[in-house]
């Protein structure tokens, strides 16, 4: 069976043809292993691009540690680039997610993937709830550069707060004179730190609108590059027409010989 390694601001994804659909979705101790940076190909994701009736595809997202996640929108952006090369659709597609309906277009070297709406957020003392297709935490911090990334960002996402199911992390700070964003991001089912978070840069970004007023569209710098995000609020506090923005690349192909 064939792989292909995709990355979108170095959040890397093992992505697989399975409109046969004969790869073995339910075996997690698989999909852990193919995931594994020694032992492995190495990613932070897998991801099957199946058939769905009514869409150009349909993305089935799995974390590195074998279970299936909730959206990825980096991943999102990957699957699409690879539907792209694999000749689906020229310019814009229409696909299903486990959040549900999303489009995209692919303009050069950058997708932009239109994400589920966001229905609000739950502001808490030093920190801020969102789920943008994910849950995400977002912390605002004066020098993410020097932070302890893993150990602050294990700590929330196993706190008893957001027991039983965890969140992913991200830690933000405001750049370029309060302009952009800065952001580093501990995922759920990585365990980990990744290079970059496309949901979790989207959430960091409608809580700088909310508590910093940054407006659309927030620039966002990640370890693996640089994300764009625009949204539209809404006087209700719903945010649509939200678009992460960004570029998606395969790295190499091989194999499996599992
Ligand atoms: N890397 C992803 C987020 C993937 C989902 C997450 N790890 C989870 O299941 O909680 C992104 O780019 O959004």
């Amino acid at each position: 069976m064939t792989f292909y390694k995709y990355q979108g601001t170095g959040n890397d994804f093992v992505l697989i043809d399975d409109r046969a659909q004969t790869f073995p979705a339910h075996d997690q101790a698989l999909i852990a292993h193919l995931c594994h940076r020694r032992f492995g190909i190495g990613a932070d994701g897998l991801i099957l691009l199946q058939n769905h009736p009514d869409y150009d595809f349909r993305m089935v997202y799995f974390n590195a540690d074998g279970a299936e996640g909730s959206m990825c929108g980096n991943g999102g952006r990957c699957i699409v680039r690879f539907a792209h090369d694999l000749g689906l659709f020229e310019r814009t597609t229409r696909f299903l997610a486990v959040d549900g309906e999303h489009t995209a277009e692919v303009r050069n070297e950058l997708v932009h993937l239109h994400m589920s709406d966001v229905a609000g957020m739950d502001v808490q003392p030093g920190h801020t709830f969102l789920n943008t297709g994910s849950p995400h935490v977002v912390q605002f911090i004066d020098d993410v550069d020097e932070y302890d990334v893993v150990a602050e960002g294990r700590a929330i996402r196993y706190s008893a707060a957001f027991a039983p199911g965890g969140t992913n992390v991200n830690f933000t700070q405001l750049a370029d004179g309060g302009r952009s964003l800065s952001v580093r991001t501990y995922e759920r089912g990585v365990e980990d730190e990744t290079y970059s978070c496309g949901t979790g840069v989207t959430a960091a970004a409608l809580a700088a609108y909310r508590h910093h007023g940054l407006p659309s569209p927030v620039a966002i710098r990640v370890v693996g590059g640089a994300l764009q995000v625009s949204f539209s609020p809404q006087p209700d506090g719903r945010f649509t027409d939200i678009y992460l923005i960004g570029p998606a690349q395969r790295v190499f192909t091989g194999e499996l010989t599992v």
